[in-house]
Formats: structure tokens, sequence, C-alpha cells
């Protein structure tokens, strides 16, 4: 299988005003492929989150260059970012964000909703494998709040591929689960990238994931230290 570039970073710099300047991204230079999982690393404060939010689009507040699937980002505008972001990228929240008034099911529906290319049924077959993948279909009816922190972390996940993206990007996905559900979720992974051939991303504290993803960056102070 070639492995083709999902996303790329070029010479990333971002600052914040509070209110003296705080330079918190200082040329960030990377890329990830398809089929490959990589995890950040660094010390709190060290621009994990400000990054995220970067390359996942939602910020557009930085220079340099972001290309995901040989797409050129800087310079979209904000309703194009946002097109991007429900076909190609999938979010996972280290506080999971259900909606605690909807089912698990319709939870892991409702960006296909947004996206709005599949039929509802369609939608409500894929949202059910997803869940059967993660092996939780049997939550399918049940209410957002009425799981636990493990099942509502796999919920998200199975919500971050509903549209089939190319990349996943997760937040400290493990960072309030027991060492059965983090094994779960590295599983489920490493299916993603190993069959499924998505680009997976992830922020995290945990030295013993981060050593079993393909490859860590670890930041120091804004930049990649390696
Ligand atoms: N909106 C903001 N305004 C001003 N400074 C900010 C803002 N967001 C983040 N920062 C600062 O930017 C730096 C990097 O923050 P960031 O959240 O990216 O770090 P992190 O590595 O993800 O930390 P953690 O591991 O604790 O989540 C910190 O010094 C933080 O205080």
């Amino acid at each position: 299988m070639v492995n083709k570039i999902a996303l790329e970073a070029k010479s990333i710099f971002k600052s914040f005003y509070d209110p003296v300047k705080i330079d918190v991204l200082k040329d960030i230079s990377f890329n990830i492929k398809r089929g490959e999982f990589v995890s950040v690393t660094g010390k709190s404060g060290c621009g994990k989150s400000t990054l995220l939010y970067i390359l996942s689009t939602m910020d557009s507040d930085y220079t340099g260059e972001l290309i995901i699937d040989n797409e050129l980002m800087s310079g979209k505008t904000e309703k194009q970012l946002a097109l991007v972001r429900n076909e190609r990228i999938g979010f996972v929240f280290q506080f999971h964000y259900l909606l605690n008034e909807f089912s698990v099911l319709k939870n892991v529906m409702l960006p296909g909703f947004k996206l709005n290319k599949f039929s509802e049924e369609l939608l409500e077959n894929n949202a059910y494998d997803l869940l059967k993948k993660l092996g939780i279909e049997k939550l399918a009816k049940k209410m957002a709040y009425q799981i636990s922190g493990g099942e509502k972390q796999r919920v998200a996940i199975a919500r971050a591929m509903i549209n089939d993206p190319l990349i996943l990007m997760c937040d400290e996905p493990t960072g309030n689960l027991d060492s059965k559900n983090t094994e779960i979720v590295f599983d489920i992974f490493n299916e993603l990238v190993n069959t499924f051939n998505k680009a997976l991303l992830i922020v995290t504290h945990d030295q013993n994931f981060a050593k079993n993803t393909h490859r860590t960056i670890v930041m120091e102070d804004g930049r990649i230290l390696k």
C-alpha cells in the first residue's frame, strides 16, 4: 500500500496576546501519512493542544502552512474549513462532549446529519456498525448519560468516525480511563490505522501509550524536540 501523506504542517507559528505577546508554537513542521499512528507528548503548557486545534482546522489564526489531503488549508474561509473538518477529520476531545438528551446511536449519527451526504437510514446502519466494531452495540438505545466514562470514550470515537474521515485526532483519549479501557481504545486505534489505513494523531501524557504508537513527536516550549 502506498503511504500517502494525509497531513503536513509547514513552519507553523502561533502567538497569543494576553495582553503581552506569548509565542506558543515556534516553527512546527512535520507530516503524517495514511496508515500512521503518531503521538504527541511534552510537558504541560508546551503547546500540544494549541497545535491540535490548528491541525484540526478549528483555529486558523497562525502563520505557516497546513496541508490536508493535498489541499492547502491556510487562507480558506471558515465555511470551507468547516466542510473539510466534517468530511476529512474526526476529533475526539478529552471530555467526550456527548449530548445527554440523545441516545448513544443518535450521538454517533450527529456529524453525519451535519454533512448531509448520507440518508438517515444509511447513517443509522453505519452508526450501528461502528458501535459494533467498538464492542458497544448493546448501548445503542441508551441515553448518553446512562453509560460509563470508558463507554463514552468509545462512543466519541464512533462519532468521530461516522463520516469516514481520513485523519482522526484525539486530545488525551485515555486521560481518564482505567488500564482495561485504555487497552481497548489502543486496540481500536491500531485497527483504524492498520486495517482502515487512517492517519491517527494523539496528544497524550501517557508515556506507555506513546511508546506503542508508530512515532512520537516530543514537544518542548513550542518546538519539536524529535
Ligand atoms: N487562549 C489563550 N490565551 C493565552 N494563552 C494561551 C491560550 N491558550 C493557551 N495558552 C497558553 O499557551 C501555552 C500552551 O498551551 P497548550 O494548552 O497548548 O499546552 P499543552 O501542552 O496542551 O498543555 P497541557 O498538557 O497542560 O494540556 C500555555 O502557556 C498556555 O497558557
